[in-house]
């Protein structure tokens, strides 16, 4: 029970943080929806007056019908130095680089004065993976989602396109784990909490601060040894794909030794779990960091093929002949994996799903319209199956004009996924 003293004391607090938050633009709520160690997360109105001065604000939350946001409170009192000097502004800067995917949560500004900070961020209203899990698993009465649910969220919708993107703009996040990724209403997976996410740039230049969950940090950090913050991550996501489908995480132990001589053993699957699968998670559950599948082939792997498969039965759309193929980057990947490339799919096809909706001009000089302007009845199937096709990042291939996954194509203004015109 809470002293009187320290609920006033609280209760004062709170109304210093809805006052600086009104005078921000914002109109702080009591319902707090998170904490974290030195922070905590309430939901907060967006006023008329700040969407108008604010463009990222505005534009992305009149696509959301709603001012919902999320306001991370840091409390500068409570954090340590290292924390406000070095964490805080990492986070704020990772969020601005990434800016803007549909997967990773959207940072709209930030305010702050000698006591407090302040990070206004986009809304992710239903939890986070591991509560999803564990939701899921009771429900079930069995742990773990259905594959084809972990499917969805891991490729489909979205968790590694999220991270590709990050890497894609030289982020590397090295605190993946189920408690960092959020839900939002429409289902969409949003990766959030870069605290200790580092700028690499492009280069794959090597890390040596251990920062992370041990249950999903990788040998090569628990051994001490300098490491690649992309590979790092790649090996996290198979920690999280594991837990998806297990409904537990695959290696747990406190001591970094014991953790070693789990992973050298392998993981131990789930009876049940398909072979596909469990081949994608030993694919990257690989001790050595350089035999790790790379995101490409992750996403091209035939445990994803699944949604692929469900948009060519719509098309009727023929695979690409695989040898000599130009357009496809799965050959230029670099595992001892056995790589299963992407099948394209041919624009003149694409072309029947779409109507005229105003198309977006690419960095390519290609004309792109969104997913979602594909209006036809029946075409939903097709676009999620789309989607997923171009999960890594969306783009296009200009030369023999097939879709596939070969390059990242950055569209101006507009996240999301598209289709060549
Ligand atoms: N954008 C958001 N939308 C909804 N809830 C959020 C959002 N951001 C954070 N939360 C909630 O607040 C919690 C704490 O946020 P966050 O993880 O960013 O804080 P942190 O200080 O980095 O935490 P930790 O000390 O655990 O690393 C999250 O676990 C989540 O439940």
């Amino acid at each position: 029970m809470k002293s009187s003293g320290r609920l006033k004391l609280e209760q004062r607090t709170f109304m210093e943080q809805v006052h600086e938050c009104l005078d921000n633009g914002y109109l702080l709520s009591s319902k707090k929806i998170g904490s974290g160690a030195f922070s905590k997360v309430y939901l907060a109105y967006a006023t008329q007056e700040r969407m108008k001065h604010n463009p990222k604000l505005s534009s992305d939350l009149r696509n959301k019908h709603h001012t919902m946001v999320a306001i991370k409170i840091v409390s500068m009192a409570k954090a340590p130095e290292e924390f406000s000097q070095k964490f805080l502004p990492r986070e704020s800067s990772s969020l601005n680089a990434t800016y803007k995917h549909v997967n990773v949560v959207q940072l709209y500004e930030t305010y702050q004065n000698s006591q407090r900070s302040y990070l206004v961020l986009e809304l992710a209203a239903r939890g986070d993976l591991l509560e999803h899990i564990n939701t899921v698993s009771d429900q079930r009465c069995c742990p773990g989602l259905e594959e084809e649910e972990a499917r969805r969220l891991f490729w489909q919708w979205q968790l590694v396109s999220a991270v590709a993107h990050c890497h894609n703009v030289g982020i590397v996040h090295r605190d993946l784990k189920c408690e960092n990724i959020l839900l939002e209403d429409q289902g969409f997976l949003k990766l959030t909490d870069f605290g200790f996410a580092n700028c690499t740039g492009l280069k794959n230049s090597l890390l040596s601060t251990f920062c992370r969950s041990v249950a999903y940090t990788a040998p090569e950090i628990l051994m001490s040894k300098k490491y690649n913050g992309k590979q790092a991550d790649l090996w996290s996501l198979s920690i999280i794909l594991h837990a998806m489908v297990s409904g537990k995480l695959p290696f747990k132990e406190h001591q970094p030794h014991r953790m070693l001589h789990l992973m050298r053993r392998g993981p131990i699957f789930k009876p049940g779990l398909s072979p596909e699968c469990r081949d994608l998670i030993r694919g990257l559950l690989q001790l050595h960091p350089h035999a790790r599948l790379g995101l490409q082939q992750v996403a091209a792997h035939h445990w994803m093929l699944p949604a692929a498969q469900e948009l060519f039965s719509v098309l009727g759309a023929v695979p690409e002949p695989q040898a000599g193929s130009q357009d496809n980057t799965e050959s230029g990947t670099d595992s001892m994996y056995p790589c299963t490339r992407t099948p394209c799919i041919h624009v003149q096809q694409l072309q029947s799903l779409q109507q005229s909706k105003t198309p977006k001009e690419s960095t390519s000089g290609l004309a792109l319209r969104p997913l979602e302007a594909c209006p036809r009845q029946g075409a939903s199937s097709a676009c999620q199956a789309l989607r997923s096709t171009m999960a890594v990042s969306p783009l296009v291939c200009a030369t023999r004009q097939p879709l596939s996954l070969c390059s990242t194509l950055t569209i101006r203004n507009m996240p999301g996924h598209y289709l060549a015109n």
